[in-house]
């Protein structure tokens, strides 16, 4: 129960968008390096914190049906390494609001962890630049770093190494999932790397991003997803999202983020990425569609 007159602090939790993904190769450990354009949408969770009572988590929203509120949530755990990062910090009662399918390759699990450690790190008066913070979201998970801050950037390590802000182009897009759940680890495992095996060179110094939009899209039309092939042999269901955005009228370029199933295409201007969700949606009313600016 919310403590008498105490307002709570409330975040958005968005989705990521891996916007390219190359694997470079497998860590001894099992993890795989990467490198990744990341950018973050429009749409999200909502996580609310009502401070100073002991802690908890309450799940609502379209998508709550199968999340469990238990331990294992990724709230929590961010809440658990926040405690152990600042031992003896004010917790609270949060109040998560799920909009993101699950297990869908934009990171709503680890936006949910990010928003967590931000309430958090607000309640606490911790600046999100502090390094135990830092440590503790890349604890939690590989994603939850890049999900700290949400703005748009260049991803590399296992997720662990961000490069600075990017000022990306507005970039109109539909993000589309036909609503199967797909599993990150299956899809790194479907990629039969060997721990310790090298797969592909570092690019050298990254080079900042066009910083016009038809530019950005004839660069990433030359790089790619190399989680896809794996994760279509999982989840067949996503080459015809694919192939379905790609068709749309005005799309520019149609990929899958992250380990799927969720893919993205690209349009010129709103009305044009307004228009494709809306045709989407008509032709498969069971698929999660949404136009989203990503920035
Ligand atoms: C693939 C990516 C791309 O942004 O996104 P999603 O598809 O999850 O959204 C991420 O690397 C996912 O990060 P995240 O979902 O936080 O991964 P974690 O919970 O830390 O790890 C889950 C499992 O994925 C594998 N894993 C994860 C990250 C990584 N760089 N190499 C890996 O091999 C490991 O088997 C690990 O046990
Ligand atoms: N708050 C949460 N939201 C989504 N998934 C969660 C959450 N807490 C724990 N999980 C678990 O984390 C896993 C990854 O979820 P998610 O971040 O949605 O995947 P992805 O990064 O592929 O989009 C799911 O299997 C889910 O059971």
């Amino acid at each position: 129960m919310a403590a008498a007159g105490v307002l709570p602090l409330r975040t958005r939790a968005r989705a990521k968008v891996n916007l390219d993904l190359r694997v470079l190769g497998r860590r001894p450990d099992g993890y795989h390096e990467l490198e990744s354009l990341v950018a973050f949408a429009g749409v999200g969770d909502e996580l609310s914190l009502t401070p100073h009572v002991p802690s908890s988590l309450a799940i609502a929203g379209p998508r709550a049906a199968g999340l469990a509120a238990d331990d294992g949530n990724l709230v929590l755990r961010a809440a658990r390494a926040f405690r152990e990062a600042f031992p003896g910090a004010s917790m609270g009662a949060f109040r998560l609001v799920k909009r993101l399918p699950v297990a869908s390759g934009i990171g709503g699990g680890s936006a949910d962890a990010a928003a967590a450690l931000r309430l958090l790190a607000r309640l606490n008066g911790v600046p999100l630049s502090d390094r135990r913070l830092r440590a503790a979201a890349a604890r939690v998970g590989a994603d939850v770093p890049v999900c700290l801050e949400s703005r748009a950037r260049l991803m590399a390590g296992i997720g662990e190494r961000l490069g600075p802000v990017l000022r990306l182009p507005g970039l109109f897009a539909v993000l589309a999932n036909p609503g199967v759940p797909v599993g990150t680890v299956g899809v790194f495992g479907a990629l039969g790397l060997a721990a310790g095996e090298t797969c592909a060179p570092a690019r050298c110094a990254a080079s900042a991003p066009p910083a016009g939009a038809a530019e950005l899209h004839a660069a990433l039309a030359r790089s790619g997803n190399d989680l896809a092939a794996p994760a279509q042999r999982i989840a067949p269901e996503i080459g015809e999202v694919l192939e379905r955005l790609a068709a749309l009228p005005g799309s520019r370029l149609a990929r899958m983020s992250g380990s799927g199933a969720t893919c993205f295409a690209l349009f010129d201007d709103c009305a044009a990425s307004a228009a494709a969700a809306k045709a989407l949606a008509r032709e498969r009313p069971g698929w999660w569609i949404r136009a989203t600016l990503l920035r």
